[in-house]
C-alpha cells in the first residue's frame, strides 16, 4: 500500500510560473510520513498528504507505515501493556525514533494516542480540524437496530478496552458489564458480529468510523446528551509531530492546522496533563463554542454567515474565535462508576496560551472537588498490580 501511494506521488505536477523561476523547487527532498499501519491510521496519513499537496504541490512525499509495539501486542489488556517503562510509548515510541534519526518528518497521530508529555526534541507540530469527537455505540446484528444504551437487555456485556468508556457506563447503567475488546476497528467489528460473540455491543469512536466509511454502524451517538458520555481528550481530531528544530516543516504545517480545533484540544490536554493522566485515566470532556455572531456553535465548524446578497462573509477564524466562548464540559469518574466529578467552565480563550490556562485551571478545580481522591486511587490499586506481578514472576523463578 505503502509502494502503491509513493509512486502515484512521482507523477510530476505541471511546472507553476513560480516552480519554473525556482528550479531548484523540485529537487527538495521527499516529506516522509510515519503513521501506524492500520488502514484507518493510513487513511489518516493519507489525508494529511493530501492538504500538504494542496498547500505545497510542488513538494514529494512518501508515505512509510510502520508497525507500533502496541500493534503486535494484541494480548496483554491495554492498562497493563502501558504501565511502567511502556507507559504511553507503545503506540508512538517507535515512531518517534525514526522522526528524531530523521527517517521520517512528521508523524501523523490520533491526537488521542499521543501523549502529553513529548520527548525533548520533539514537538506537537500542528493539530486539523477535528472530525467528530463522540463515542459511538455499536450493537450486535443480532439485537433490534434501535436499541440504545438504556434499551441493552440487562446484564449484556459492552466491548471495550477503554477504562474511561467503562467507567463511565458504569456509573449511569450499572446492570451492564464489560470486557476487554482489542484490535483495528475491523477486527473489533468483527468480534462483535461473530456468531459467538460475547458482545452485545461494543463503543468506538465516531471519528474512526467515519473516515473508514463505516459510519452506518453506528447505533447511537454517546455524548453528554445523548447516553450521558463524555469522549477522550482530543479525540476526533489528528495532531502531527515533528522535530523540535525543523523550521521548514514548521512553516509548511502552519497552511493546514485549525485554530478552533487547536484552542479546544489545547485546553483538553492541559486538562489531562495537569491531572497526570494516561490514557488509562477516566477523565471525559466535551468542547463547543457560543456566543459571538455567528451564535451558538456546536459543530465543528459552525454555519458561515452570509451577507445580504447572499454571498458567504470572509472572516479571519481568530477574530469569529477571539468573539466566542469555550465550553469545557469535564468529568472524572472512579473505575467502578461509584464516584465521579463533573465541572463545567465557560471562558473566551484568544489564543492556545490562554486555551492551555483555562484547560489547567478546570483540571485544579476538578482535583479540589474530589478528583485527586479517585486519582489517588487508581495510582494505587495500578502500583499495587505491578508489586503483585514482581511477586508472582520472582516466585516463579
Ligand atoms: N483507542 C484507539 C483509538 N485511537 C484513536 C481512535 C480513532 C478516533 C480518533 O481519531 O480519536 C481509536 C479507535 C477508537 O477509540 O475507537
Amino acid at each position: 500500500m505503502a509502494s502503491a501511494t509513493a509512486s502515484d506521488l512521482q507523477t510530476p505536477s505541471y511546472p507553476t510560473p513560480q516552480a519554473a523561476t525556482i528550479s531548484a523547487s523540485t529537487n527538495f527532498p521527499p516529506i516522509n510520513i510515519g503513521t501506524r499501519r492500520s488502514t484507518l491510521a493510513q487513511v489518516q496519513a493519507r489525508s494529511v498528504e493530501k492538504a500538504l499537496k494542496d498547500a505545497y504541490p510542488d513538494r514529494t512525499y512518501n508515505i512509510c507505515p510502520v508497525l507500533a509495539q502496541g500493534d503486535k501486542d494484541k494480548v496483554t489488556p491495554l492498562q497493563q501493556l502501558s504501565q511502567g517503562e511502556n507507559a504511553k510509548s507503545l503506540w508512538t515510541g517507535e515512531l518517534e525514533s525514526m522522526l528524531e534519526n530523521g527517517e521520517v518528518d512528521i508523524i501523523v497521530h490520533c491526537l488521542k494516542d499521543m501523549p502529553t508529555q513529548l520527548p525533548e526534541n520533539l514537538v506537537l507540530g500542528s493539530i486539523l480540524a477535528r472530525e467528530d469527537p463522540r463515542d459511538a455505540l455499536i450493537i450486535s446484528p443480532r439485537l433490534p437496530k434501535n436499541t440504545t444504551l438504556s434499551t441493552l437487555p440487562p446484564n449484556s456485556t459492552i466491548g471495550t478496552s477503554s477504562i474511561r468508556r467503562a467507567a463511565q457506563l458504569r456509573r449511569l447503567y450499572p446492570t451492564l458489564n464489560f470486557a476487554d475488546l482489542r484490535g483495528n476497528v475491523g477486527t473489533r467489528l468483527g468480534k462483535l458480529d461473530s456468531e459467538d460473540s460475547p458482545f452485545a455491543a461494543i463503543i468506538l469512536a465516531a471519528a474512526g468510523l467515519k473516515r473508514l466509511g463505516m459510519e452506518d454502524r453506528i447505533n447511537q451517538y454517546l455524548s453528554s446528551d445523548s447516553g450521558g458520555m463524555l469522549h477522550a481528550v482530543g479525540q476526533g481530531a489528528l495532531g502531527i509531530e515533528i522535530r523540535k528544530d525543523d523550521e521548514v516543516v514548521k512553516e509548511m504545517l502552519s497552511k493546514v492546522r485549525c485554530e478552533r480545533t487547536t484552542r479546544a484540544c489545547t485546553a483538553e490536554r492541559a486538562l489531562l496533563r495537569t491531572l497526570e493522566g494516561g490514557c488509562s485515566v477516566p477523565i471525559g470532556v466535551e468542547t463547543s463554542w457560543r456566543g459571538g455572531k455567528r451564535g451558538v456553535a456546536t459543530g465543528i465548524e459552525p454555519a458561515k454567515e452570509y451577507d445580504k446578497d447572499g454571498k458567504p462573509v470572509e472572516e479571519k477564524v481568530e477574530e469569529v474565535l477571539d468573539d466566542q466562548e469555550l465550553i469545557l464540559k469535564t468529568m472524572v469518574v472512579s473505575v467502578d462508576g461509584k464516584n465521579s466529578v463533573e465541572y463545567e467552565l465557560v471562558r473566551k480563550v484568544r489564543s492556545a496560551e490562554e486555551a492551555e490556562a483555562m484547560g489547567k485551571d478546570v483540571a485544579k478545580i476538578l482535583l479540589e472537588k474530589g478528583a485527586d481522591k479517585i486519582l489517588e486511587k487508581i495510582s494505587k490499586d495500578k502500583q499495587w498490580a505491578a508489586k503483585k506481578k514482581l511477586e508472582e514472576a520472582s516466585a516463579a523463578s
